[in-house]
């Protein structure tokens, strides 16, 4: 996967060099590239805001800067273009549904914005020669969206095949798909079996693979119920079973 990201803060995303989605890199998985939006502001201070229109509040992001450059990174294939992906707190929710579809996408281009955001032309430019999503990862606002970049490209980039070593770490994740799906990940533990006087739940130490099993949903359930009701209320009747309604 290639993935262009186009910003004002490129040093945002060192953390793209470490761990997961470094190797990954290393590996020629996913291929980041970054870009300066203000190579694309040919005036003495290389400005990318000015004052909006109608008046209010704050800067909005310049069109001429974004659309240099944007054409600049779509001339690498223009006749394939990859999806836009535009942070912002007004987009819609990232989740890991959307995570799983942008995994399967061969080329993603991120747009994080300053500021007010970018002047609203520039999605409609370039809205009519690709696909075109403005994307939250949260109800709260942010300075800019490179951290939600990084979020995004943290939570696709795990799911290409080869980056994670074990493959079930996927499958098992909160929110995806199959048996635990909408269910939140319940305590896990490793050695030693006891720890300033913490042992252990025993079922986890007794090989009984069904019973670990049941245990584990039964943790899972609990702890939505807790924190993310609402993930439970959603859930569909016939995903429970007489167990797991007694709980
Ligand atoms: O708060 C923001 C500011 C700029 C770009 C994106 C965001 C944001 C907030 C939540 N998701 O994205």
């Amino acid at each position: 996967m290639r993935v262009d990201v186009i910003s004002i803060f490129p040093e945002y995303f060192a953390p793209l060099d470490v761990s997961l989605i470094g190797k990954a890199r290393e590996r020629g998985i996913l291929d980041v590239r970054l870009h300066q939006l203000r190579d694309h502001a040919h005036d003495v201070h290389r400005t990318v805001d000015d004052t909006p229109y109608g008046g209010g509040p704050g800067m909005v992001m310049k069109p001429e800067p974004w659309g240099e450059a944007l054409d600049e990174v779509l001339a690498a294939d223009p006749t394939a273009p990859p999806r836009m992906i535009v942070p912002t707190p007004s987009g819609v929710p990232f989740t890991q549904k959307l995570a799983m579809e942008y995994a399967a996408e061969p080329w993603l281009l991120f747009t994080p914005a300053r500021y007010e955001g970018i002047d609203s032309r520039v999605m409609a430019e370039y809205g009519a020669r690709m696909r075109v999503d403005e994307v939250s990862i949260g109800d709260y606002v942010l300075a800019g969206g490179e951290v939600a970049v990084l979020v995004m490209i943290e939570a696709i980039g795990r799911l290409l095949p080869g980056v994670l070593g074990n493959v079930h770490s996927a499958v098992d994740d909160s929110f995806a798909p199959g048996a635990m799906e909408n269910l939140l990940e319940g305590p896990v533990y490793t050695k030693p079996p006891e720890w300033r006087g913490h042992e252990v739940p025993e079922i986890l130490l007794s090989g009984h693979h069904g019973r670990i099993a049941r245990w584990r949903r039964d943790q899972a359930l609990r702890r939505t119920a807790r924190n993310r009701p609402e993930l439970l209320a959603a859930l569909a009747p016939q995903s429970l079973d007489k167990h797991d309604r007694q709980l």
